[in-house]
């Protein structure tokens, strides 16, 4: 295939809204979703299940009417233009593939309803076949091959059309863990490599961490956060966001004093300047964001007591690469990781809890 980046694929939402029939009472599935998809971009819709990412992903393909807003690519509207009319290919966590026909005969079909001629076919199957390493396996059936190479003849029959924009609707939700990891270098090499727009359907905050250039994290049919995938981790616009993505300690604090980005509290005793969102002050209520990796642990100094600063350690789990703890401490148990490779403290000891500042995130308690 052709490795020129095309500078088309700009998917435009604007203010999209979705109420299926018959859910007049219920919230509508997916509530003013605004979103501008650059040319080559990967973004993943991640989010619980019921979110509206998938109703999302469907109303972009075509096959779910709007209730409201607009969907442009390269900045036509697709109004009612059917599925078939539009430049996407959709992956899907099924494969769909057709049991009866070979793996080459499935990569083909979508060009033979083209009515491309029998040499054009060839040449684009073969390259397609070539791009994803299918040349052994194009004579098979689809109940020969693995899942993963399965997914790999559903990817290639997508890309076989030369779409302006992939879609994945968790396509890797079926395959075992490593397999996954796998498949998720692939599909973002060769998606970096094509330069084409890919919107990825997901639960696996890994999976959208590790692939996207951004991520939108929905919940109740709303977005909650469009952002790069360490901003999502570190400077998550919710509560949600920060609990969703990764472990979170969330840390009652007294704010003193906000100035430009930078707020002055109180966490577990010791004074601390963090960076704080925009729409904390001195006022709001406000929680601190620690993850396990932004605590530290110390020895607790000869003849302390459980107090501001020291806590008692309830669990020390080696997990390989970590060990993570459960500290109980006047702010609640926190949990805390440790890439130390021997183990620092144990059950029942008691330590000193260190909040890391410079990794911390103040944000507002919508909860509060
Ligand atoms: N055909 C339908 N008719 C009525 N309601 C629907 C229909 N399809 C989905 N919904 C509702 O719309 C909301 C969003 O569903 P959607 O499938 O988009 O969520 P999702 O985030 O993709 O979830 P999952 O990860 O479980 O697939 C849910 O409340 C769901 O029950």
């Amino acid at each position: 295939m052709d490795e020129v980046s095309p500078a088309v694929g700009r998917v435009q939402l604007s203010n999209v809204s979705k109420r299926y029939p018959g859910t007049a009472d219920a919230p509508p599935a997916v509530d003013g979703f605004s979103l501008d998809i650059h040319p080559g971009e990967f973004v993943s819709l991640l989010g619980p299940s019921g979110c509206g990412k998938t109703t999302t992903l469907r109303m972009i393909a075509g096959f779910e009417t709007l209730s409201d807003g607009r969907i442009t690519l390269d900045g036509a509207d697709l109004g009612s233009l059917p599925p078939n009319r539009r430049p996407m290919s959709m992956v899907f966590q099924s494969y769909a593939l057709f049991p009866h026909l070979s793996v080459r005969d499935n990569i083909a079909y979508g060009l033979k309803l083209k009515k491309l001629s029998k040499a054009e076919i060839n040449r684009e199957v073969d390259s397609v076949v070539e791009t994803m390493g299918l040349q052994s396996l194009d004579r098979r059936a689809p109940h020969q091959l693995s899942g993963g190479q399965q997914q790999r003849v559903a990817l290639a029959r997508a890309l076989v059309m030369r779409p302006k924009v992939l879609l994945f609707d968790e396509p890797l939700s079926n395959l075992d863990a490593k397999l996954r990891g796998q498949m998720r270098l692939q599909i973002r090499k060769l998606q970096q490599q094509l330069g084409i727009t890919s919107i990825f359907v997901t639960h696996d905050q890994e999976e959208a961490m590790t692939m996207s250039d951004r991520i939108v994290v929905m919940s109740g049919g709303k977005v909650h956060q469009v952002d790069s995938p360490e901003n999502v981790y570190r400077r998550p616009e919710t509560r949600f966001v920060a609990d969703f993505i990764g472990t979170a300690n969330f840390i009652d604090v007294h704010v003193h004093d906000v100035v430009d980005g930078r707020a002055d509290v109180r966490v577990l005793g010791m004074a601390h300047s963090v960076a704080s969102h925009p729409a904390v002050s001195d006022t709001s209520p406000s929680v601190l964001l620690a993850r396990p990796e932004g605590i530290s642990l110390r020895r607790a100094p000869e003849g302390a007591a459980i107090g501001a600063d020291v806590g008692k350690v309830v669990s020390a789990s080696f997990v390989g690469n970590r060990i993570d703890y459960e500290v109980e401490t006047e702010a609640g148990i926190l949990l805390v990781s440790d890439s130390a490779d021997h183990r620092g403290a144990n059950a029942d000891d008691l330590v000193q809890v260190v909040v890391d500042a410079e990794r911390a995130w103040l944000l507002p308690d919508e909860a509060a």
